[in-house]
């Protein structure tokens, strides 16, 4: 009971604040329909009392009574509907808001990289529809109790006794509750049965896998082991609804013959000719009238209670990351960043794994410098760019920033100096404008910045055949997609909407590009660091995969399995012989024999 107590308080608080206009015309009307109920039950003994005692006049006015009371019945729910439609609405958004502020929160991407988390904000994002019903279920459940208590107080006018039959209806709502809780056990422990199935769900139907799922023919290969996943569910959950099943019966067995003793109760009663016809009348309807609210009344606790789980995980989530993000550090960059980047015995391993990915790293990016990073599939290129940028935390050591522990500075501060085109860049799905602009914020409105940005990243043919307010993407009914290099080179472009950036990131800008586009991005590359090297004395860091590309860089860095083996220019470590010399013979002879 605690639960639904806590989950009603918080959320009709919440609604309460959204919308008191809304929540107090629709609990109103609800109130008022929960009292037409036992109206109805008294003017239909009441009419039955006259007609038997030929009172005409009296019957007349009672049976308006019933009139109005039925009406109102009827009618007053769905006015109330109307106003708890659009509270619940008002609600879920706001949840909905609240959960993508959560989703972002934090300066790193500890959380965003972690699966467990982003399956907890899919339970998540279903609970918030859960919530949603809840608002509903919630003010019916404070006017299915009003209508509860003013049965009770009605049929204790016809015999005390007949509040025994009140006590009874607990029955059903205990054993209903006790039900519902199984119920939820079982379906919280088949949680990690229902993450399977809804990753093979995403699987075979994501755009990203499905084309490679149905060339396979691996269509019926995820279908089985969907079907075996669902058999597991299904078969716990039946064993669950049929105690659950067995148990509410038990429940309304035991009310059902606590009624008939009623019913029985208020016939004797008025054979002994101590209440009358009308009474016997009322007791029926009031007795069938409770049985009727005590049963919506379970399902409305189940709903409730369901709902009151997911706002835990809600308010849990929440106070994790507030713990998590309650001293932020506030420090500013040093005005002088002349000493460039400094990695100092970094070791690094992903949140929640055990793998040492980076390996006590000591690195000098020196100020106004290109690096270029090379290494095989999985050396820790990438993950090392994700540290200059701060995303990450080192495990161990420090990254400084002209001579400023990164740990020090305030995120936003490091953020605003640096521009970066990941490996699995952003499909923004926007207006071009947008799609662009939003690589600065400031200037996500100005034309003029977004066609310098398209310019500096030398895009410019892309740019003559869309219109600034052209739709991006497969989102939206009218939007146009592109191909995968044109994504790239709007997120090259986006990334140049900083023009002052004291790092700028490159992580295979080039992977999706044609080898013209290729070249025209090196090109532009060459001319944004050189730029950013000059006027800012920025850092431009990259990684590909391509040595011709490599060795315009100052420096290179050799990453192997996290650790760095060798760095130089192309020329030293040409002469050194070692890894990269090895890298660059392979390609060389690739290109010649090829
Ligand atoms: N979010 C993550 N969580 C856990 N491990 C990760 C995560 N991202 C990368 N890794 C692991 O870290 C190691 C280094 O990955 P990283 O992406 O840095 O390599 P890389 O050198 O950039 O590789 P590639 O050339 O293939 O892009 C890999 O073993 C990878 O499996």
């Amino acid at each position: 009971m605690r639960d639904v107590v806590f989950c009603l308080r918080r959320l009709l608080t919440i609604t309460w604040r959204l919308d008191r206009r809304r929540f107090a015309a629709g609990a109103g009307l609800l109130l008022l329909g929960a009292i037409a109920t036992p109206l109805l039950a008294i003017g239909a003994g009441r009419l039955v009392d006259d007609v038997v005692a030929g009172d005409v006049a009296s019957a007349s006015g009672w049976a308006l009574v019933v009139a109005v009371a039925l009406t109102g019945d009827l009618m007053l729910g769905h006015f109330a509907h109307l106003y708890y439609f659009e509270l619940a609405e008002e609600t879920e958004q706001r949840f909905n808001r609240d959960l993508l502020r959560l989703v972002n929160a934090g300066d790193h991407l500890d959380r965003a990289d972690d699966p467990a988390f982003a399956d907890r904000i899919d339970l998540l994002r279903q609970d918030v529809m859960q919530m949603r019903a809840t608002v509903q279920t919630g003010l019916q459940l404070g006017a299915t109790a009003v209508q509860v208590l003013l049965t009770a107080v009605v049929l204790a006018t016809v015999s005390p006794w007949l509040l025994v039959l009140a006590a009874f209806a607990v029955a059903p709502v205990v054993l209903g509750r006790r039900a519902e809780a199984g119920l939820q056990e079982v379906r919280e422990a088949q949680s990690s049965t229902t993450r399977s199935i809804r990753a093979l769900r995403r699987l075979a139907t994501s755009p990203a896998s499905q084309k490679e799922i149905r060339l396979n023919g691996g269509t019926d290969f995820l279908l089985a082991r969907q079907g075996a996943l669902l058999g597991t569910y299904d078969e716990a959950m039946g064993r669950a609804d049929t105690r659950y099943a067995l148990l509410r019966a038990a429940g309304q067995i035991v009310f059902g013959l606590a009624y008939v003793g009623a019913v029985l109760g208020a016939f004797w009663l008025a054979r002994e000719g101590r209440a009358s016809v009308g009474q016997v009348v009322l007791t029926i309807t009031l007795a069938t009238q409770l049985s009727t609210q005590m049963s919506a009344g379970i399902e409305m606790l189940g709903s409730v209670h369901r709902a009151a789980a997911g706002l835990r995980r809600f308010v849990g989530l929440e106070a994790e990351l507030a713990a998590e993000h309650a001293t932020p550090p506030d420090g500013l960059l040093p005005a002088d960043l002349s000493d460039g980047l400094r990695l100092e015995d970094v070791t690094f391993v992903y949140p929640g794994t055990e793998r040492t990915v980076l390996d006590h790293v000591d690195l000098h990016l020196p100020a106004g410098s290109s690096v270029a990073l090379v290494g095989e599939n999985g050396a820790g290129k990438s993950t090392l760019l994700k540290l200059v940028a701060g995303l990450y935390r080192p495990t161990a050591g420090r990254v400084l920033v002209g001579g400023t522990d990164l740990a020090t500075v305030e995120p936003a501060r490091w953020r605003e100096r640096t521009a970066a085109l990941y490996q699995d860049f952003a499909r923004v799905e926007l207006t071009l404008q947008h799609s662009v602009g939003i690589g600065r914020l400031a200037d996500v409105d100005d034309e003029s910045a977004v066609a310098a940005a398209l310019r500096r990243a030398d895009v410019g043919e892309l740019a003559d055949e869309l219109a600034p307010a052209d739709v991006l993407g497969t989102g939206y009914a009218d939007g146009r997609d592109l191909s995968g290099g044109q994504w790239q080179n709007l997120g090259f472009a986006r990334t140049l909407m900083r023009d002052d950036p004291a790092l700028l990131i490159l992580d295979e800008p080039a992977a999706a590009l044609d080898a013209l586009a290729e070249q025209r991005l090196v090109d532009a590359y060459q001319a944004t660091a050189a730029e950013v090297a000059t006027t800012v004395g920025g850092v431009t860091v990259f990684v590909t995969h391509r040595m011709s590309t490599v060795r315009l860089a100052d420096r290179i860095v050799v990453l192997d399995a996290g650790r760095v083996v060798e760095h130089g220019t192309h020329a030293e470590l040409l002469a050194a012989g070692g890894r990269y010399a090895q890298l660059w013979a392979l390609q060389f002879r690739a290109y010649t024999e090829g």
